[in-house]
C-alpha cells in the first residue's frame, strides 16, 4: 500500500528540531506576537500552518514606536522568519486610527534631543529593524488599520504587500518636524512611486489618501472601511467618484475640499469603523501565498525586494550617522515643538523665522531653540 504524506513525515522527519531562533517567542510589550491558523483559498485551516501576525501596540501615541519596542520587532520578524510553520507575516497595529506615525515623538523630544551619541545607537536597532523585515524569509504583508506616517510609512513600505482600508492616510512628517525621511522612504519612494512622487511626498510632507497610494502603487489594495447604515462606504472625505476634472486633470483619491471635505468628516463621525473587509482581504492575499512552494516564494521575494534593499543598504549607514548629528539642531528643535506644543500654539516652528536667523549666520544656540519652539 502506498505510505500517506503523514506516514513518510513520521519516518524522515528529524525527532528532535534544532532551535533556529535567537530568541524566545516572547516579545516586549508594545508588540504582539501571535501565531494564527492558516487558511486554504477556500477558507479551511490549513492544520499545522500558520500566518504570524505582528502587533504594534500603542494606540495612544499613534502606535509610534519606542526603543523598546524597536527591539521587539527585531525579535518578532525573526522568530516569524525562522518558524518552519509560519507560511506569512502580518504586520499591523491595535485599533482604527493609526497604523503607525514612526519614531515616539516625545522619546525624541525627551531623551534624544541634544543627544546624538544615544540616537546614534538607537539609530542602530531602527536601521536593524527594517533590515528585518526585508530579511524575512517569509512573505510580510502590512495590514493597514490606520494612518501609515513619517517611519510608519517607511517600516510599511519595508513590507511587501499593502493592504489598506480606505480612512487610512499615508505621508511623511521628516522635513516638518526636524528630520529627513531616510530610515527608509528616500530609498523605497523613487523605486515604488517614481522620482517625482516620491520628491512631492519626502519634502512637502502631505499627507495623500489611501485612494491615492493605491492609484500611485504603494498598495495593492484598498478596502472600504466606514459604515453609514449599515452598509459600507468609500470614504466620504476623497473624491471617489471622478477621474478626470474639467482640465483632464486626474482627481480621483484627492481629498475634497471646503464644504465637500467638512460633510465628509461628519459623515465618518457619525459612522462605524469596520475592519472585517480588511481582515478579509490581508487573509484572501495569505492563502493566495499559501498556495506556493515555499522555498521559490522565499527566493522570490529575496529577488523582487532587491531594488528597495539595494537602495537601503548603500544609504543606511551614512543615514544613521547623519540622523544622530541632526539631532543636534533641527531635529531637537523640530521633536520638542511637536512634543512641547499643542493644537492650540501650534506643533511646528515658526520656519521663516529660522530661515531669516540663518540667512543673518546666526549660530544655534540654546536661546535660539527655545526661542522657535512654540509655547503651550
Ligand atoms: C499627522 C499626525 C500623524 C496625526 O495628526 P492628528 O490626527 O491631528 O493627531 P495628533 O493630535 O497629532 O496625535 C494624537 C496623539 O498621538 C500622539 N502622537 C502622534 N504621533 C506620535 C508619535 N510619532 N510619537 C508619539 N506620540 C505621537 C500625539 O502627541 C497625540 O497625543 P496627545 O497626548 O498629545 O494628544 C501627527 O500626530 C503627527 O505629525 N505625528 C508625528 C509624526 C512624526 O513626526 N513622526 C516621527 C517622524 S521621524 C521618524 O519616524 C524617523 C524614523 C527613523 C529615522 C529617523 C526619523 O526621523
Amino acid at each position: 500500500m502506498k505510505a500517506s504524506t503523514n506516514d513518510i513525515v513520521q519516518e524522515t522527519a528529524p525527532k528532535q528540531l534544532n532551535d533556529h531562533n535567537l530568541v524566545p517567542e516572547q516579545i516586549v510589550p508594545g508588540v504582539l506576537y501571535e501565531k494564527r491558523p492558516a487558511k486554504r483559498l477556500d477558507g479551511s485551516i490549513a492544520e499545522g500552518v500558520y500566518n504570524a501576525w505582528i502587533t504594534l501596540d500603542n494606540p495612544k501615541q499613534f502606535n509610534s514606536y519606542t526603543t523598546d519596542m524597536t527591539k521587539g520587532l527585531i525579535l518578532a520578524f525573526r522568530a516569524a522568519s525562522n518558524s518552519r510553520d509560519v507560511n506569512a507575516v502580518i504586520f499591523t497595529a491595535v485599533g482604527d486610527k493609526a497604523f503607525c506615525t514612526g519614531g515616539n515623538t516625545k522619546e525624541y523630544a525627551e531623551y534624544y534631543a541634544g543627544n546624538p551619541q544615544e540616537y546614534r545607537q538607537y539609530m542602530r536597532l531602527f536601521n536593524d529593524m527594517v533590515s528585518a523585515i526585508l530579511g524575512c524569509d517569509k512573505p510580510v504583508i502590512c495590514r493597514v488599520n490606520g494612518m501609515r506616517i513619517g517611519g510608519g510609512q517607511e517600516i510599511g513600505m519595508a513590507a511587501d504587500f499593502t493592504v489598506a482600508q480606505d480612512l487610512a492616510n499615508f505621508g511623511q512628517a521628516g522635513p516638518k518636524h526636524g528630520s529627513a525621511a531616510i530610515g527608509g522612504a528616500t530609498d523605497f519612494l523613487p523605486v515604488m512611486i517614481g522620482c517625482e512622487q516620491a520628491m512631492v511626498s519626502g519634502t512637502l510632507c502631505e499627507p495623500f489618501s489611501a485612494h491615492k497610494a493605491n492609484r500611485l502603487g504603494i498598495c495593492c489594495e484598498i478596502v472600504p472601511a466606514l459604515k453609514v447604515d449599515g452598509k459600507f462606504i468609500p470614504n466620504p472625505t476623497v473624491v471617489t467618484d471622478t477621474y478626470l476634472d474639467e482640465f483632464g486633470r486626474v482627481v480621483h483619491g484627492e481629498f475634497k475640499t471646503g464644504d465637500a471635505f467638512k460633510t465628509g468628516k461628519d459623515l465618518i463621525k457619525q459612522g462605524e469603523i469596520d475592519l472585517s473587509l480588511l481582515d478579509e482581504r490581508v487573509e484572501a492575499l495569505a492563502s493566495k501565498l499559501l498556495e506556493t512552494f515555499p522555498e521559490c516564494m522565499t527566493k522570490s521575494l529575496e529577488e523582487l525586494r532587491k531594488p528597495k534593499l539595494n537602495a537601503w543598504n548603500a544609504n543606511k549607514e551614512n543615514s544613521r550617522a547623519w540622523l544622530a548629528l541632526n539631532m543636534m539642531n533641527e531635529a531637537r528643535t523640530g521633536f520638542r515643538a511637536f512634543n512641547e506644543g499643542n493644537r492650540e500654539v501650534g506643533r511646528e516652528i515658526d520656519f521663516v523665522a529660522l530661515r531669516q536667523a540663518l540667512a543673518q549666520g546666526a549660530p544655534w544656540t540654546p536661546e535660539l531653540i527655545e526661542d522657535l519652539i512654540p509655547k503651550a
